[in-house]
């Protein structure tokens, strides 16, 4: 299968990197990283070592089985932009947030599919990842239901052993795992903590108070996703990495642009008191660094 990868950061090489060892796969990214990866390869090291040989550049090929999308929610805009004129069988996203797919659908003739992905990943230098996790990338139609595209992909990334799982039933995937980020990235970028600080704590009723308005977002979507999935979902995340710093933690500690916007930004209205405050506090953070006008 002939991927693209548009976003060639983290994520994007990690996956990319892993694809590369069964298909063609072509990183678009940035310099020094595309660079580096044209004179010397890929390097995967931490839970998965190898290196691999994807073409890398900074603009896109004109056409790709796959393209992966893995900018930050807020660059897909222009990530859509970009990938409009290439010739495409179909588009997954793997990305944080909500309303990244149907941005892309918004542009491309080609299906866009959704994806979840619980990999960790961190580039360590130009040409270099980190996987920090060994996780699993759900995929499968961004609408729901079966389909025969999910499945092709679902196959291909078997292949090169990338752990995934196709699911028909997208949309409450998404929204579940928008209550996680929801309920953890916000608290624990404005505390400065890692995950499981949020853990028997009254911190922890902020963070189970955002999963809760998210799953009433989601059932006002017609999506079925109950209060009490929705907080032990979140719990078990936080538990399950209690010493992750959050990407959003991250961003911030590096004085980077969060994604709060698609997170606790797209849980909006009188009944979402919660993710309304963790977003107008991470706002007023970016602009007093100038990250946000
Ligand atoms: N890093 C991780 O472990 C995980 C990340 N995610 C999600 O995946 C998405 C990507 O996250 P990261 O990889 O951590 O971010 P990142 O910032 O490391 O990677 C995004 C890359 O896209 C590149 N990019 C943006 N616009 C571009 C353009 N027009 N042309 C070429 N390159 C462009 C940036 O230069 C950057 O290198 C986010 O939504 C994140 O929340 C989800 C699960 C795990
Ligand atoms: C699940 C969680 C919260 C793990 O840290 C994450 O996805 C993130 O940090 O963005």
């Amino acid at each position: 299968m002939d991927v693209v990868v548009f976003g060639a950061g983290s994520l994007g090489s990690l996956l990319g990197g892993l694809l590369a060892r069964t298909h063609d796969v072509t990183l678009v990214g940035r310099r020094p990283h595309v660079d580096r990866i044209r004179e010397q390869g890929l390097r995967v090291s931490g839970a998965i070592e190898t290196t691999v040989g994807p073409d890398a550049r900074t603009d896109v090929p004109p056409s790709a089985d796959l393209a992966l999308v893995t900018v930050k929610a807020y660059d897909t805009p222009a990530a859509a932009r970009a990938l409009a004129d290439t010739s495409l069988d179909c588009a997954l996203s793997l990305q944080n947030g909500l309303g990244n797919e149907r941005t892309l659908a918004d542009a491309l003739d080609a299906p866009v599919l959704a994806g979840t992905c619980t990999y960790g990943a961190r580039l360590t230098g130009p040409g270099e990842v980190a996987c920090t996790g060994v996780g699993e990338v759900v995929l499968g139609a961004r609408e729901g239901g079966p389909s025969p595209v999910a499945e092709r992909v679902g196959r291909a990334f078997d292949e090169a052993d990338v752990v995934t799982r196709v699911a028909d039933d997208m949309p409450r995937r998404l929204w579940e795992k928008l209550a996680v980020n929801a309920g953890i990235n916000a608290p624990t970028a404005l505390a400065r903590v890692q995950n499981g600080a949020l853990l028997g704590h009254d911190a922890g009723d902020v963070m189970r108070a955002a999963a809760r308005e998210v799953a009433a977002a989601a059932r006002a979507d017609g999506v079925e996703l109950t209060d009490e999935t929705a907080v032990a979902a979140v719990e078990r995340v936080a538990d399950a990495t209690a010493d992750n710093r959050s990407s959003m933690l991250q961003d911030v500690e590096k004085g980077r642009r969060t994604e709060v916007d698609s997170i606790n930004g797209v849980v909006d209205g009188p009944d979402a008191p919660v993710n309304q405050t963790l977003t107008a506090l991470l706002r007023a953070w970016e602009r007093e660094r100038g990250l946000r006008r």
